[in-house]
């Protein structure tokens, strides 16, 4: 059976993006393998090196970056986030259909690559609720909470002055119901 095409999905910090995965991997182990990003950020409690992100001071990706090493970089709440070659190259090399998980700015670049992605984006019921979720994960301070919202807030306003950009778009509201939509997309024939 051939590798199906990369599945990118992107959606605001706290729509839910990690929860889904990690149920989605979960469920597949075998069938999909998830494109670990770098990013210059600290990691949060829980947060290993190489299986969440790539954790890397900022020199050493802005070089990287410089020498052609990433399929798309970003600057996203005053830290660097980037997916690396070599990041999707090891998903396809182990025969699991790549997931990335990715901002807005970074699914613009993929478009602009040979990638060939379908794109799922993943909404918070509202803006409110998406303050609740962030609040409650308690992993973020005053002034990134702030930087989050107001990013979401163009995020999803884009989103829907944009809806070519996305292949389909998940509502994270029930958790159940969303994990079914994504897993729907996911699975479906391309
Ligand atoms: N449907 C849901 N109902 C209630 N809480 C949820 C739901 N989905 C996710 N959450 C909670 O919301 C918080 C944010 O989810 P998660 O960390 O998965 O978001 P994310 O999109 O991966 O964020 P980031 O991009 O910042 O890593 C978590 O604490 C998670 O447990």
């Amino acid at each position: 059976m051939s590798i199906k095409r990369p599945i990118v999905i992107s959606g605001p910090s706290g729509a839910g993006k990690s929860t889904l995965l990690k149920r989605l991997f979960a469920e597949f182990p075998d069938r999909f393998g998830f494109s670990v990003s770098h990013t210059t950020r600290k990691p949060r409690p829980g947060e290993e090196d190489g299986v969440h992100y790539n954790f890397v001071d900022r020199e050493q990706m802005v070089k990287e970056v410089a020498d052609g090493k990433f399929i798309e970089s970003a600057e996203f709440s005053g830290n660097m986030y980037g997916t690396s070659i070599a990041a999707v190259d090891a998903v396809t090399a182990s025969g699991r259909q790549c997931i990335l998980d990715i901002d807005l700015q970074g699914v613009l670049s993929v478009k602009r690559t040979p990638l060939n992605a379908r794109f799922v984006f993943l909404s918070p019921p509202s803006v409110e609720e998406l303050e609740r979720r962030l609040r409650a994960r308690g992993t973020e301070t005053e002034e990134s909470l702030a930087k989050r919202l107001e990013t979401a807030r163009r995020e999803i306003e884009y989103a829907k002055e944009h809806p070519d950009t996305h292949d389909a778009t998940v509502v994270n509201d029930e958790l159940d119901k969303a994990y079914v939509d994504l897993r729907t997309f996911v699975l479906a024939e391309d």
